[in-house]
């Protein structure tokens, strides 16, 4: 059993603490937030995460868990691994705000100073951080306390919320980072009940590796994301079907069938920020990640995209219309509306002059405070009320088992955008709803074929291009490529005059 403390008590603080302490350690959860630590202390979770409020129970209960805002009793244990989790948002530029950061830490440096306990304490980074951060921590921290006396690891974090708890307990790996061995010392030992069952523990000499591996992999899985929305958005000009499409790549075992399913845009607190920082730090280098900033913009014009797909599917002008948004978390199995498509959708809509009731079954509370003024229902029924059209922004599984026939009668017009591809789509299209997808159509488009202008039998000048049909720029009605009856050809000058 080592002695934990965790600063920062968030979705990634609260999750770890409760599950080291489920490991066997025992661990204090510190937050500068009273109202959240007060709630932990009578057993409410301050965030919506399936089994975790089990896990904070079992460990509380255990006396291995407990809840504090002042870190100053925990710093004063002679060996302690120390968990740095607090936030890292974006700042103004894009760049990461390391403020909290860089405050826990130099307030627990001059705590375990002042408490001069002897020991080892081992600070590890759990947040994510710009490549060098570590090494900051690192000299800000040797201004307080003694050589050899605490180490510093990167130790980056990979759960997904929704499923934090299976994450963090069955990881595909867990990174350390350092270059002291009595870091990666302790390191092994917190992390010894896990690597014992065989998950691997992936050891890197250098504090910066660490760093980079975090958002190299958070930039790849939105890189993928930001890939197959592209696709999806081609598939649907086409009359393609991006999910068949996804299913058939990610059988490529090269390419893999995860996130790889087309959406309104990725979002969350993780994705967008980290992207823009890694493009911040990266100019800052010197070496642009021009790939990075790419998806960016494009998981922008995504998100944005989705306002004119409902206008479309509604047939009509959006001012005045009344729509129906289920689902405000940034996807199923959180409350978290950070950066959620949701939120674009929501001002994209009200932009157009339509009404909207929105409906979530765990992030309404949360979207409500980033949107005061929005009305939230607090039934999926009192949203569809007269509703114009219905969104699925985010893939519930509540909402697979709404009662489309009795919808149908709530609705004003019987229409459904899914923009998660969640639903049944032949069913609800033969109830008589107009369903539209995300990179998939209803119904194909008209067949296209490449413009032909039949030859003269007999030789033929190959020296000139075979169509002088004028270069098109931009969409074109019917597909990317149009089908010329003859007369048509002749005028386009496809096929010379008789
Ligand atoms: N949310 C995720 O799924 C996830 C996953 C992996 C990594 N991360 C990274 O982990 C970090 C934390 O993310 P989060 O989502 O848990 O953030 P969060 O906002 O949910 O939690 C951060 C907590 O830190 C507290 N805090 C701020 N300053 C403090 C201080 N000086 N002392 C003690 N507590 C303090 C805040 O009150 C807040 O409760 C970020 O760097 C994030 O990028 C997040
Ligand atoms: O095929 C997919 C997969 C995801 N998403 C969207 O991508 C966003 C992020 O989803 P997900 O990765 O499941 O959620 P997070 O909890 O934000 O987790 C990511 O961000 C965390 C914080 O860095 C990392 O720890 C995790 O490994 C990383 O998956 C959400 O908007 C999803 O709807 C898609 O659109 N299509």
């Amino acid at each position: 059993m080592l002695n934990v403390c965790v600063l920062g008590t968030g979705y990634v603080g609260l999750v770890t603490g409760a599950c080291l302490a489920d490991l066997g350690h025992a661990v204090t959860c510190i937050d500068i937030d009273p109202a959240k630590i007060e709630g932990l202390a009578r057993g409410e979770m301050p965030i919506y995460e399936p089994g975790l409020d089990e896990v904070v129970a079992r460990n509380g209960e255990a006396r291995r868990l407990s809840f504090g805002v002042d870190p100053s009793g925990a710093l004063g244990e002679p060996d302690l691994i120390l968990i740095v989790a607090v936030g890292t948002p974006s700042g103004e530029d894009g760049s990461a705000d390391l403020r909290a950061l860089f405050s826990a830490v130099d307030q627990a440096a001059g705590l375990r100073a002042a408490s001069q306990a002897g020991g080892h304490l081992t600070i590890v980074i759990k947040s994510t951080v710009p490549v060098g951060t570590c090494r900051a921590v690192e000299a800000m921290v040797a201004r307080r306390l003694k050589p050899g006396s605490f180490s510093i690891v990167s130790n980056p974090e990979f759960l997904r919320e929704g499923c934090a708890i299976e994450d963090f307990t069955r990881p595909d790996r867990i990174v350390v980072g350092s270059a002291s061995e009595a870091g990666l010392a302790a390191m092994r030992a917190l992390y010894a009940p896990l690597t014992s069952q065989g998950f691997p523990l992936v050891e890197v000499g250098a504090l910066e590796t660490s760093e980079m591996i975090k958002y190299a992999a958070n930039v790849f899985l939105a890189t993928r994301i930001g890939l197959v929305n592209e696709f999806a958005q081609i598939c649907e000009r086409v009359g393609a079907d991006v999910d068949e499409l996804s299913r058939a790549v990610g059988a490529d075992r090269r390419i893999g069938p995860a996130f790889l399913k087309a959406g309104p845009g990725f979002g969350g607190s993780c994705f967008p920020k980290d992207l823009r920082a890694l493009t911040s730090f990266a100019a800052d280098l010197g070496c642009p990640s021009e790939i990075a900033g790419a998806v960016i913009a494009a998981n922008e014009r995504q998100k944005h995209a989705m306002a004119a797909k409902i206008e479309e599917a509604v047939g009509a002008r959006l001012c005045g219309r009344r729509i129906a948004l289920l689902g405000l978390a940034f996807k199923a199995g959180t409350d978290d509306v950070r950066e959620a498509p949701a939120l674009s959708i929501l001002s994209d809509l009200i932009a157009a002059g339509a009404s909207v009731t929105a409906y979530d079954p765990a992030a309404g509370e949360h979207f409500a405070r980033l949107v005061p003024g929005v009305r939230i229902a607090d039934r999926i029924d009192r949203a569809l009320a007269d509703a114009d059209a219905v969104v699925i922004a985010t893939e519930w599984p509540e909402f697979l088992t709404i009662d489309w026939m009795a919808a149908r009668l709530l609705m004003r017009r019987p229409v459904i955008v899914d923009l998660r591809n969640h639903l049944e789509a032949k069913r609800l299209i033969a109830l008589g709803f107009t369903y539209r997808g995300v990179g998939r159509h209803a119904s194909p488009l008209p067949v296209s074929l490449p413009a032909y202008a039949p030859q003269p039998m007999g030789v033929q000048d190959i020296s000139e291009p075979p169509s002088r049909a004028p270069a098109r720029r931009g969409p074109v009605a019917g597909g990317p490529i149009r089908v010329f009856d003859q007369d048509e050809a002749r005028r386009e000058g496809a096929v010379p005059a008789e």
